[in-house]
């Protein structure tokens, strides 16, 4: 049975309704989603696999998940560290980061060196906003992330990958295949093409807007802020 997935244009449409009849704030959606993010890593990558984890984040909401991510991944007991270039200045952003400064979370400057001595990354890179060709300063982050032997984690969506279609043919991305993806509400059409472990997360969807955005809320157990749905092929 096919995957239901939501498209680029239904997810946004999907945020912005949380956001306004859904009377969410961006803060708390962010939290649940970071948290799921977090719980993943835990589950694929357990501390005794080794505690440095490099969260890459890009300037958008993705970014911010990742920066989410990092905190509560620090409150377990790993030893994160961030690479975000394109710091925004959107108070909400201020405030993530100035909560990993206040940790010692160090922020790094050079991706692909930095790469180098962690044990996992996370990739928080884009996500359902990302379009066009990957610019500066992300092709050698993108890079990095198709040459690493470590496993990644992908927030939402293998960055570079276009949100319909998946990887690019050829070029910056057309080889970056992470280990772990986790769709954050539901899955991007760009599934088929993840071969690998597929979480879903973001557990703060209503039934109504899951029916009239025509998915299914997963089965979510006990505690857990996610899903394994195994990979794009299989029903959830
Ligand atoms: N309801 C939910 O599922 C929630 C999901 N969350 C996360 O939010 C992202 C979507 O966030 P958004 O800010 O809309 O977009 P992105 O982070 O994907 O990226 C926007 C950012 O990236 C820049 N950009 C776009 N294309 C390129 C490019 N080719 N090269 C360089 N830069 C590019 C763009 O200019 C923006 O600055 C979703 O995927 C989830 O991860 C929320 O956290 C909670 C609700
Ligand atoms: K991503």
């Amino acid at each position: 049975m096919a995957f239901k997935t939501l498209s680029a244009k239904a997810a946004a449409a999907l945020d912005q309704e949380l956001m306004s009849t859904g009377a969410f704030s961006i803060d708390q959606l962010m939290e649940l989603a970071g948290l799921s993010v977090s719980q993943v890593v835990y589950r694929v990558h357990p501390l005794n696999k080794g505690k440095r984890i490099l969260v890459a984040c890009g300037p958008g909401n993705n970014g911010g998940d990742g920066l989410v991510a990092a905190r509560h991944l620090f409150h377990y007991g790993y030893q994160p560290s961030i690479y975000y270039p394109k710091r925004s200045k959107n108070d909400l952003y201020q405030r993530l980061a100035k909560q990993l400064e206040d940790l010692k979370v160090p922020f790094v400057d050079d991706f692909p060196s930095a790469v180098k001595s962690t044990d996992h990354i996370v990739d928080a890179v884009f996500g359902f906003r990302f379009s066009g060709e990957v610019r500066e300063p992300f092709p050698a982050v993108i890079k990095a992330l198709e040459e690493t032997k470590l496993p990644v984690t992908a927030v939402d969506a293998p960055s570079s990958w276009n949100i319909e279609d998946g990887p690019p043919v050829s070029g910056v991305g057309s080889k970056y295949n992470p280990d772990f993806l986790i769709s954050l509400t539901a899955p991007k059409p760009l599934v088929k093409h993840f071969k690998s472990r597929h979480f879903i997360g973001g557990r703060f969807v209503s039934p109504s807007i899951a029916e009239k955005y025509d998915f299914e809320v997963p089965d979510y157990q006990g505690l857990d802020q996610f899903v394994e749905v195994g990979n794009g092929t299989e029903k959830l």
